[in-house]
């Protein structure tokens, strides 16, 4: 035998049922290696009526003749204590137990009697339990034990005729669980294994064949390696038989999160998310109940940070409720007047603060968060990485706003996984109001080998080299996550201490979207006077899009400073914390709509325009355009064009107009804005006026992309069917 061979000498084992089958083979294979057995069989028959001393005796003296050591034990398991008492009586010790002796009852469940049931019990489940409750002790003494519960595939799986056998077996994992965990600290180690092998117990059920190729030999080599000392292994299940082992472990689906603080889980809403809570894609492998804890312990925090329980919602926009948000902004009527415009319902020029666009798409994200394409991440590690605003029409200062969200990406930042989502929010006629595109940022979940980059990532603004044009600072309020988490981000990352520690912050950080509110309404302040011609009593410039990058975090109480570099109807911006001297927002940009756009339908939020007041002015040159494509749209067109066109028209500022035609759904639809569902097969860019002259006739398509005046990207061939297009 090789030096590195396994041995048992000065080791005890207590082994039952050993007279015949697997207990015999182990018996033989402990003893073989120089260990002292206890050889435990009752001599009973198969359903365990009888008894005899034959069984053990024969086993006793193979060993014996073999050169081991071996006493018989000749009681039922049920006598518990007798057995080990006959370890410690010979052999001074018990060092390992293997709970192997059986026997079987097999009825169909409706013939099952009482008797039956408690019988295989009692032997299996409860002979376990009083052999390894007196051999316990010894081992807790020893500080050392090995113990071995024999499950069975009927146990794991169930198996006709054998209700009684198969409650029995799962029942001996239960408890083998139990004692792995419990025994850690005394060196006790406990595994069940699940044997196949022809036996007594097998023989009426396995062709003679099958049983000659799965002898009790071929699984008494698993369970040596588990007693012996070198193996710490435990708590673990395994099959084993004919020479094959194997580990089996629990499988757990992600899940699906179907309640939020506003809303409550029902029997439909488990029925509408059956494929969600059945998809083993992502499935984890759960090892104790202190990972079901965690996960719900995360479910329930996440759940406190998004409010809403589904993809999409509808959420009221009321004038009351817009001043309450951009108190959460700082807005002071009282130390700037112009914020009352943002404050007071009555103001004449009332208006939805630019950033109140977030609340509904918010509210919408849910569980999309919390599903996140079968990611598990602790929710306060979830930080919001970007956000974009595009406004198609002004926000409605009372009414019902329906939103939709959708996951766009998840992309692989090395040092954390960032989400990318998109948001669509549209009033009760269905007109897109406004655009959300925004990031999350994973910490620590990056690394997953998915894609590096993403076409959803947002444009990138970098800051001029020149000075800016205009720099305003302002303290935030200590309680200003307090005041902000009133407009729906619950998160406890912004208010709870304890969660902001998990989240490696040594205080809880400020809301994202409050430290965007306060660069929007800077930049509102330094603009307004220039942007639309418009003075800083309140009428503010409209926006048509803004967009920043959450550098880095805020504490409540910082002083924030709004650096801007206004340029014609763009504004680049940056926010710094004064006392760490740390930017914190990074790629800030507000495009004010020109007063032409700003008159053209699905503009932007405005603080001083009707939206009747805004559809009569005067318009883009490719509003009037696409207006008469729209008007002459044939039949044939529709049919030859068969896709989504984006277009992206540059105006003189610089600004773009997104525009879709669609003539996907056989019935062609021109609007203003990103398309309402699908990616455009072809997305076309180009200014307004070299539009015009390509729907002219005056500049030829190809030419117009060959010097790069228009830019082509998707699928070609639908470029190709432009000339369609432009000729309606
Ligand atoms: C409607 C929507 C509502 C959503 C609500 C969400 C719930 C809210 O309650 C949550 C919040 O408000 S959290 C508070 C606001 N956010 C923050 O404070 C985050 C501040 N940023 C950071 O700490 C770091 O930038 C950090 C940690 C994000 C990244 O730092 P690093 O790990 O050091 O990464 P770095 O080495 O700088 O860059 C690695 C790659 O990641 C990209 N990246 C960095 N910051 C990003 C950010 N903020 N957003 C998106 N991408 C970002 C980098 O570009 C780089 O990628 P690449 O290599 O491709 O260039």
């Amino acid at each position: 035998m090789a030096s590195s061979a396994l041995r048992f000498d000065g080791r005890v084992v207590l082994i039952t049922g050993a007279g015949n089958g697997l207990g015999r083979a182990y018996a033989l294979a402990f003893a073989e290696r120089g260990a002292k057995v206890v050889v435990n069989d009752l001599g009973g028959s198969v359903s365990g009526e009888g008894k005899s001393t034959r069984a053990a005796d024969d086993v006793v003296a193979e060993i014996k003749r073999k050169g081991g050591i071996a006493v018989a034990n000749y009681d039922s398991v049920e006598a518990g204590k007798s057995l080990v008492d006959t370890a410690i009586r010979n052999f001074g010790r018990l060092d390992i137990l293997v709970n192997n002796a059986g026997i079987l009852r097999d009825k169909s469940f409706s013939k099952m009697a009482e008797a039956e049931w408690d019988a295989v019990y009692n032997v299996h489940l409860k002979g376990s339990f009083l052999v390894t409750r007196a051999a316990w002790d010894v081992m807790r003494e020893q500080q050392f034990g090995r113990v071995i519960m024999t499950s069975s595939t009927s146990g794991l799986y169930g198996n006709f005729g054998q209700a009684n056998y198969s409650a029995a077996k799962l029942g001996l994992v239960g408890l083998a669980h139990t004692l792995a965990i419990e025994g850690r600290k005394y060196n006790i180690t406990c595994n069940a294994v699940a044997p196949t092998a022809g036996s007594r117990l097998s023989a009426g059920v396995m062709p003679p064949s099958y049983a000659a190729a799965v002898k009790p030999e071929f699984v008494a080599p698993l369970l040596l390696w588990l007693c012996h000392d070198s193996c710490t292994e435990t708590k673990g299940i395994y099959e084993v038989g004919g020479g094959w082992v194997s580990k089996l472990r629990l499988e757990r689906t992600l899940g699906a999160v179907m309640r939020s603080p506003t809303t409550t889980i029902t029997p439909e809403t488990v029925r509408d998310k059956w494929s969600v809570i059945t998809d083993w894609t992502n499935a984890d492998h759960p090892e104790s109940t202190d990972q079901t804890t965690k996960r719900m312990l995360e479910i329930i925090e996440a759940m406190k940070a998004a409010p809403a329980p589904s993809s999409s919602s509808s959420s009221p926009s009321s004038s009351r409720d817009e001043p309450v948000d951009v108190v959460r902004l700082g807005c002071d009527p009282v130390e700037r007047p112009s914020d009352l415009a943002y404050t007071y319902e009555s103001a004449d020029n009332f208006a939805a603060f630019p950033t109140f666009a977030v609340i509904p798409a918010q509210l919408s994200m849910g569980s999309t968060i919390l599903d996140m394409d079968g990611f598990r991440f602790h929710p306060m590690m979830l930080l919001h990485g970007e956000q974009h605003i595009a406004f198609h029409k002004p926000m409605p200062t009372e009414g019902t706003v329906t939103s939709t969200a959708r996951m766009l990406d998840i992309v692989d930042k090395g040092s954390g996984a960032l989400a990318l989502l998109q948001v669509d929010t549209r009033d009760t006629s269905g007109a897109l109001v406004c655009t959300n595109t925004f990031s999350l940022f994973v910490r620590g979940k990056g690394g997953f080998g998915g894609p590096t980059t993403t076409k959803h990532a947002l444009p990138r603004v970098s800051v001029p080299s020149s000075p800016p044009t205009n720099v305003i600072e302002e303290k935030t309020h200590t309680n200003q996550a307090a005041v902000y988490r009133l407009s729906g981000d619950f998160n406890p990352l912004h208010i709870d201490l304890n969660m902001a520690k998990v989240a490696n912050f040594k205080q809880p950080i400020l809301h994202g979207l409050c430290t965007m509110g306060y660069g929007i309404r800077h930049v509102l302040q330094a603009c307004s006077k220039t942007a639309n011609g418009d003075d800083d009593t309140g009428n503010h410039p409209t926006i048509a899009s803004l967009q920043a990058r959450f550098a880095s975090p805020v504490f409540p109480g910082e002083t924030l400073q709004t650096s801007v570099w206004q340029d014609g109807s763009t504004a680049v911006f940056q926010v710094k914390v004064v006392e760490r001297d740390a930017v914190v927002l990074t790629a800030g940009r507000v495009v004010f709509a020109s007063d032409a756009d700003a008159a053209a339908p699905p503009a932007a939020g405005t603080a001083n325009k009707t939206e009747q007041q805004q559809q009569q002015g005067p318009a883009l040159k490719a509003t009037a355009i696409f207006e008469r494509m729209k008007a002459t749209l044939s039949e044939k067109m529709v049919k030859k064009a068969n896709a989504i066109f984006q277009w992206n028209i540059k105006d003189a500022a610089k600004n773009t107009h997104v525009w879709t035609v669609d003539l996907k759904k056989g019935s062609g639809e021109i609007y203003r804005g990103q398309p309402k569902s699908g990616r455009p097969g072809c997305t076309l860019t180009l200014s307004d006026d070299d539009f015009a002259q390509l729907v002219d006739g005056k500049l030829d398509p190809m030419k117009a992309f060959m010097s790069g005046k228009l830019k082509l990207s998707g699928n070609m061939m639908l470029a190709q069917k432009l000339q369609v297009l432009l000729r309606p």
